[in-house]
Order: C-alpha cells, then sequence, then structure tokens
C-alpha cells in the first residue's frame, strides 16, 4: 500500500497573500503535491473561475454538504460558508500524494483536530498597516468588507501559536522560499520516512 500523502495546511488572514503565495510556490514547478479547491458560498469575484478558484454553491448545497458529512472542515468568514471538501483530500492522500489546503485559522483548527499528522504554516504579514494596504490594492472588497476582514485579523494573528511555523510574507519569493524549506524538512522526518519493517521482515 502506498505511503499516505502528507497534508499541507497554509492559512492566515485575509489579503496576508496566501494565494498569491500559493501560487507562486505551485509555479516553481518544484512541486509534487495538489492543490485542494475550496467550497463557498461567497459570489465569484471578477475573473474567478467555477472549478479552479473555489467552487462556488448555494447556502443550501453547502449545508447540505456539511449535513452529509462530505466536509473535511468549515467556517463561516464574514457572512459566507467556506470549507474543504472531504473526498478529494482523501482520495488524494491515500494514493501517496501531499496536499495543500488554504484555509482560514477556525477551519484549520478543526483540521488540526482531526489530522494530527498535517503540517501547519500560518502565513503573518510584517504588520497590520501592510495588511490593510494590501486588501485595499486587491481592489476585491468593499471598505466595509475590508475593515470587517481587517478586525476579524487581530484575532487570526492571535492563533499563530497553535501553528508548527510561522512564515512572514515580507516579499512573495522569500516566502516561497521559506514554504519549500518546510516541506522538504518535514518530508525528511523520521517519523515520515520509516522504513516499511514488516516488508523488510516479509510473511513469515
Ligand atoms: N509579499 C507581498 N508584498 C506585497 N504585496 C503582496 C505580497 N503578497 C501578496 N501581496 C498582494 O496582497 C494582495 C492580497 O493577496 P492575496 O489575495 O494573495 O491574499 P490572501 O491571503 O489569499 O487573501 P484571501 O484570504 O482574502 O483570499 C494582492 O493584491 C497581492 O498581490
Ligand atoms: N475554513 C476555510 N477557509 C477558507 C477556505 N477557502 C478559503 N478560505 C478562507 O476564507 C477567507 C476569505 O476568502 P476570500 O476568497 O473570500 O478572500 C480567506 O481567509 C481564505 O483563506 C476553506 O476551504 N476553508
Amino acid at each position: 500500500m502506498a505511503k499516505r500523502g502528507m497534508l499541507i495546511v497554509l492559512s492566515g488572514p485575509s489579503g496576508v497573500g496566501k494565494g498569491t503565495v500559493r501560487k507562486a510556490l505551485f509555479d516553481t514547478g518544484a512541486t509534487d503535491f495538489s492543490y485542494s479547491i475550496s467550497m463557498t458560498t461567497r459570489k465569484p469575484r471578477e475573473g474567478e473561475v467555477n472549478g479552479v478558484d473555489y467552487y462556488f454553491v448555494s447556502k443550501e448545497e453547502f449545508e447540505e454538504n456539511i449535513r452529509t458529512g462530505q466536509m473535511l472542515e468549515y467556517a463561516k468568514y464574514v457572512d459566507n460558508y467556506y470549507g474543504t471538501p472531504l473526498k478529494y483530500v482523501n482520495e488524494t492522500l491515500d494514493q501517496g500524494k501531499d496536499v495543500f489546503l488554504e484555509i482560514e485559522v477556525n477551519g484549520a483548527m478543526q483540521v488540526r483536530a482531526n489530522c494530527p499528522d498535517a503540517v501547519f504554516v500560518f502565513l503573518t504579514p510584517p504588520d497590520l498597516m501592510e495588511l490593510k494596504h494590501r486588501l485595499i490594492g486587491r481592489g476585491t472588497d468593499a471598505m466595509d468588507v475590508i475593515n470587517k476582514r481587517i478586525k476579524k485579523a487581530v484575532g487570526e494573528i492571535q492563533m499563530m501559536r497553535n501553528y508548527d511555523y510561522a512564515v512572514v510574507n515580507d516579499e512573495v519569493a522569500k516566502a516561497v522560499d521559506r514554504i519549500q524549506m518546510i516541506i522538504r524538512s518535514e518530508r525528511l522526518r523520521v517519523t515520515r520516512v520509516m522504513p516499511d519493517y514488516e516488508q523488510m521482515i516479509g510473511d513469515e
């Protein structure tokens, strides 16, 4: 049986640059893990594509997925549901492939409770003013939504201590390097590369 893949969870406040860093990480081509596409009830932003950026669903459909146990984790974030479909994550990990989640902190803590072997990385901004500049600069959210996200960020940053690693996103390329280093070293951890002794000994 293939060794189960590793689950890598990247979270941090909205606007810190999770999506930017994740895309840059995958663009290096030096990755051999899969990105789990989240489900949300949020309306698509301009340019966002269903099945690429998110699975965009209705509130009823999302709640049905919760009710029938199809979510690995989910959270309500600024008036919308966001969550990780369980099936894709399980099937991919079972194939021995690592899976990358990009999610907010409450969802990450649910994953922590259910998947203690996962690796948790918190992406943090250099400071709150810079976070606000990034959210404004992105130009995707109205000012009242940005203010709600910043307010949430204050509490979210305090959750950093519950993560295995904290990475400052001062420069995208540096943040990518730091995350790659974390993934490389986690893959080499002795508990993850233990030889299959049963197979070495063979059937007796
Ligand atoms: N290191 C950086 N320096 C300056 N700007 C950055 C940096 N990283 C990301 N940005 C910019 O910050 C904005 C927010 O980035 P992004 O959308 O990736 O954040 P996010 O954490 O994925 O947000 P959300 O959680 O809301 O999806 C974007 O305009 C992006 O170009
Ligand atoms: N708990 C989860 N949070 C998620 C998931 N997918 C995205 N997110 C987080 O939601 C906020 C808002 O996202 P936005 O696209 O509206 O800016 C942000 O922090 C995302 O990381 C998920 O599957 N589960």
